[in-house]
């Protein structure tokens, strides 16, 4: 096979210091280092609830990764959750499981269901990755587990998340409480901001009242994106507020808030008797996280200890091996088939920079006949995404053809090689690509096509993250050869696609600006009328 031998890229003197421009938190300067940890057995574990280390037996986990050893140090252990914390650690370390087993440990002791611990994601299914791992030991110690992502009816959603007591046959109920109280149904919610903000501006009985545990998983995307407000929003919801059962949330609160009433109450509550009620507590966690103090502050941190892994903002993982495949800009649909042809039909996930280059490529692949591999695209429709990811899950798909869409967070067993087609504009999206591969230690390799000209920007690119050892891979001849008289066919093929759907879709608009124009005409004569 075409693999040579590998290079480290060298790193510049200056990557190791901060430039003095980007002034870096305090806090961040005295970060614990992940990396100096090992694992530790769960029979070595101090204070697991035994129901909770079967849990994690029967997922097959036998010990703690270093990131989720620390995290579990800082909050079950001596730290006692006295901080907010901030974890930057590589992609497939196990962030998930870091935050998850210490919320459901410290949870498990409650005795009212209310709504504890929030866990905000930025994409539908990444939080059902995530609402997986919740479920697999939350109903362990007796704590049910929500999902607000739009995936059914807000309906169907509301009743999931919210209990409406039954009134029991025979008690007479005074007029003035007759209304049944509305209560939580989970005790830990995985959310999108979206979904979220539906249920805080318009679901009765959704509160977020008695929050003990908020989760921003993937920080530095979701603090990019705003949506609608939800950030600053929960983070009023959830303050404590000492000096008043009038909440100052009133005297800012934007109509965004619609009927929304629950504001944190300070003192003593429902199910709390004789206790304070405790402050919010905050993870936040990425593979990339931002050192922005301007983006860090709108967290509101409370007293926030940094963990990180290693010297480097980024990390790559280090059972992952890099290869670049140097190939001309005309051919390179053909590189990319002579090299899955080469990896046989092992799981591959293949980045394009576009939705339409997704499509396109993944309908020019399909042209070629006789690949002995089944080759999908990772759709922006939701509902042909699902179904597309779990048959990747299942080992029915081996090719995925995706956007970014699928960089972060997402994690399918047994995924081999991801494959760079368009180079990633950003050394983030390189980590976060990359590290669909070689997760949890196992090992697992990237191919970046590159054109000659781009080169020099890619190692330059490279040097911005730690373990970036990178080889030449050469597709060896003898699968390009063969393919030009397919790939010529596959191209005219790809051409006669293009056109048609562009026709289709032409029609379909045409279609709605006429009936668009006729409800236009309709209404104007009634209101004629
Ligand atoms: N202690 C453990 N023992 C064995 N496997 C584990 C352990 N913790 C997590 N895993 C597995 O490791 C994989 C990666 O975990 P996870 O998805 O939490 O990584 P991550 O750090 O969040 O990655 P990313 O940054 O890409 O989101 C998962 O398949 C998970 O089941």
């Amino acid at each position: 096979m075409g693999r040579e031998d590998g290079k480290r890229i060298r790193k510049p003197k200056e990557e190791h210091e901060k430039p003095k421009s980007i002034p870096v938190l305090p806090w961040m300067r005295t970060p614990i280092d992940v990396s100096a940890l090992d694992e530790k057995p769960l029979s070595l574990l101090p204070h697991l609830d035994p129901r909770l280390k079967e849990a994690l037996e029967k997922m097959k986990i036998s010990s703690l990764y270093p990131v989720q050893l620390a995290v579990w140090e800082e909050t079950i252990g001596p730290g006692g959750f006295q901080r907010d914390l901030c974890v930057n650690s590589p992609t497939g370390s196990g962030k998930t499981l870091a935050y998850a087993l210490p919320i459901v440990q410290a949870l498990s002791t409650r005795n009212v269901k209310c709504l504890r611990a929030l866990v905000v994601l930025p994409t539908h299914d990444l939080a059902l990755q995530v609402k997986d791992v919740f479920s697999a030991i939350a109903p362990a110690v007796g704590l049910s587990v929500g999902l607000a992502v739009g995936q059914s009816s807000i309906a169907n959603e509301i009743s999931e998340l919210i209990d409406k007591p039954k009134l029991e046959f025979g008690i007479f109920f005074d007029q003035e409480y007759r209304v049944p109280q509305l209560c939580s149904a989970v005790d830990i919610l995985v959310a999108t901001p979206g979904r979220l903000m539906d249920h805080i501006n318009n679901t009765k009985g959704f509160t977020l009242e008695h929050l003990c545990y908020l989760v921003v998983d993937e920080t530095d995307r979701l603090l990019r994106e705003a949506y609608q407000n939800w950030l600053p929003t929960v983070l009023q919801l959830t303050r404590f507020d000492d000096d008043s059962l009038f909440p100052r949330a009133q005297n800012f609160l934007p109509s965004a808030f619609g009927s929304f009433r629950t504001i944190r109450r300070s003192g003593l509550e429902r199910g709390f008797r004789g206790t304070p009620y405790p402050r919010l507590v905050k993870m936040v966690l990425s593979a990339t996280l931002t050192q922005d103090p301007s983006k860090l502050s709108q967290l509101d941190l409370h007293h926030p200890l940094f963990l990180t892994t290693g010297e480097m903002r980024y990390r790559l993982p280090e059972t992952l091996k890099s290869y670049t495949v140097f190939c001309e800009a005309k051919y390179k649909p053909l590189y990319l088939v002579a090299l899955l042809q080469s990896l046989g039909d092992e799981k591959s996930i293949v980045f394009t920079s576009s939705v339409e280059s997704t499509h396109r490529l993944c309908t020019l692949l399909n042209f070629f006949d006789e690949l002995p591999f089944k080759i999908k695209e990772y759709s922006r429709v939701q509902r042909h995404r699902s179904k597309t990811l779990e048959a990747f899950r299942k080992g029915k798909i081996q090719v995925l053809v995706s956007t970014d869409a699928m960089t972060r967070g997402m994690d399918v067993e047994g995924v081999r090689n991801v494959i760079n087609y368009d180079m990633p504009a950003y050394i983030k999206t390189y980590v976060h690509r990359v590290g669909r591969t070689a997760r949890a230690g196992q090992t697992g390799c990237c191919y970046s096509l590159l054109r000659e000209k781009e080169v020099q920007r890619f190692y330059k690119m490279l040097r911005k993250a730690e373990n970036n050892f990178c080889s030449k891979y050469s597709v060896p001849s003898n699968y390009i050869e063969p393919l030009h008289g397919v790939y010529e066919s596959a191209k005219e093929k790809l051409k006669e696609t293009v056109e048609m759907e562009s026709s289709k879709k032409r029609q379909v608009g045409s279609k709605f600006s006429r009936v668009a124009k006729g409800k236009e005409v309709q209404s104007a004569k009634e209101s004629d009328q």
